[in-house]
C-alpha cells in the first residue's frame, strides 16, 4: 500500500492571519494534486520567537485548529498540523494537532525535549523560558498504518523515536525548524539516521526561510526512505514538496535487514516509563 505525502515549506510572518491563509492554500494545492497526508512546519502561524508564543497562543478547540479541521474534512486527508502554541491553564505547549479525513482529532502531540541551547557566538534559544514539557509519546493510527509525530528537537533523540518504531510506526513525521547554525551541520545527517534506525519513512517539515525574521529556519524539508535514500529535498524557498510512501518497501527492508528483531533485549531496552 503506498500514499502521496506533501509537505507544505510555508514562509512565516508577523502577520497570523496571513500565516493560516497560506497554510489553507497550500493545504488546498495538495491535495488537490492528490496527496492523503499533507505536513505543516513547526510554529507555521507564528514566528519562532519566545516572546510571541504567549501572544499567538490559543486553547484547543480555537480559531487555528477549527479551521484546519474543517479543512482536512473537506479536503478528505490527514493533516499533521505541524506545531502552534496552545495555552492550556497556564502553561503553554509546542503543540501538533493531528487530524483524521473527517476533520476529527486523532492525535495531538506536545513537544517533549524543549529547545534550550547555547552554540557559543552562534546561537542561544531556551523554549522553556515559555514553554512547557510534552509527557506523551505520539503515534497515530490511519488507514495507511501507524505514524509516529514529534516535533523539532525531539528528533535529536534517538530513544524516542525507537519506541515509536516499537509502538509500529512505519512513517514518523516531524514538523521542525532548525536554523542556520544546527541546519548545515546536523539537519540531513539525522534525519537518515533516524530513518535507517528504525526502517521507518522520516518526513521532516521546515518553515521557508525567511530573512526579515529573527530566527533564520533552514528550509531543506525533506523525505527520506528506510533504506536511506533522500526521496524528495526541498532548498530554503517557499514550496510544495512530494513523496510517494510505499509501505511494502519498509516490510521489505525490515525484513531483509531484520534489525529490529535482532536488538539484544537480554542485555539492554528502550523501554517507555
Ligand atoms: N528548533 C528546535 O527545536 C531544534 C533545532 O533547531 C535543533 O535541534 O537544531
Amino acid at each position: 500500500m503506498g500514499f502521496k505525502i506533501a509537505i507544505c515549506q510555508m514562509m512565516v510572518t508577523e502577520d497570523k492571519e496571513k500565516n493560516v491563509e497560506k497554510a489553507e492554500s497550500m493545504i488546498r494545492e495538495a491535495a488537490e494534486k492528490g496527496a492523503k497526508v499533507v505536513v505543516l512546519p513547526e510554529m507555521f502561524n507564528c514566528p519562532y520567537e519566545n516572546k510571541y508564543f504567549p501572544l499567538y497562543a490559543e486553547t484547543y478547540p480555537g480559531k487555528t485548529t477549527e479551521r484546519l479541521s474543517l479543512l482536512t474534512s473537506e479536503m478528505e486527508i490527514y493533516l499533521v498540523a505541524g506545531s502552534i502554541p496552545e495555552q492550556e491553564g497556564d502553561i503553554i505547549y509546542n503543540t501538533s494537532f493531528i487530524f483524521g479525513p473527517k476533520g476529527k482529532l486523532i492525535g495531538r502531540h506536545r513537544k517533549m525535549h524543549l529547545f534550550d541551547i547555547d552554540v557559543e557566538g552562534k546561537i542561544r534559544f531556551k523554549e522553556s523560558d515559555t514553554l512547557g514539557y510534552g509527557e506523551d509519546i505520539t503515534v497515530v493510527d490511519t488507514d495507511f498504518g501507524k505514524m509516529g509525530v514529534a516535533i523539532c528537537y525531539d528528533m535529536r533523540f534517538p530513544e524516542l523515536m525507537r519506541l515509536m518504531a516499537l509502538e509500529g510506526a512505519e512513517v514518523i513525521i516531524v514538523p521542525a525548524a532548525f536554523n542556520m547554525t544546527t541546519g548545515p551541520a546536523h539537519w540531513d545527517i539525522t534525519i537518515k539516521a533516524r530513518a535507517l534506525d528504525n526502517q521507518v519513512y522520516f518526513v521532516a517539515a521546515s518553515p521557508a526561510r525567511n530573512m526579515e525574521a529573527s530566527y533564520h529556519a533552514y528550509g531543506h524539508s525533506s523525505i527520506v526512505s528506510p533504506w536511506g535514500d533522500v526521496i524528495a529535498q526541498a532548498n530554503a524557498q517557499e514550496t510544495i514538496l512530494y513523496g510517494e510512501i510505499d509501505l511494502e518497501l519498509v516490510k521489505k527492508v525490515r525484513r531483509e535487514l531484520p534489525l529490529l528483531q535482532h536488538r539484544r533485549t537480554t542485555l539492554y531496552d528502550v523501554v517507555k516509563k
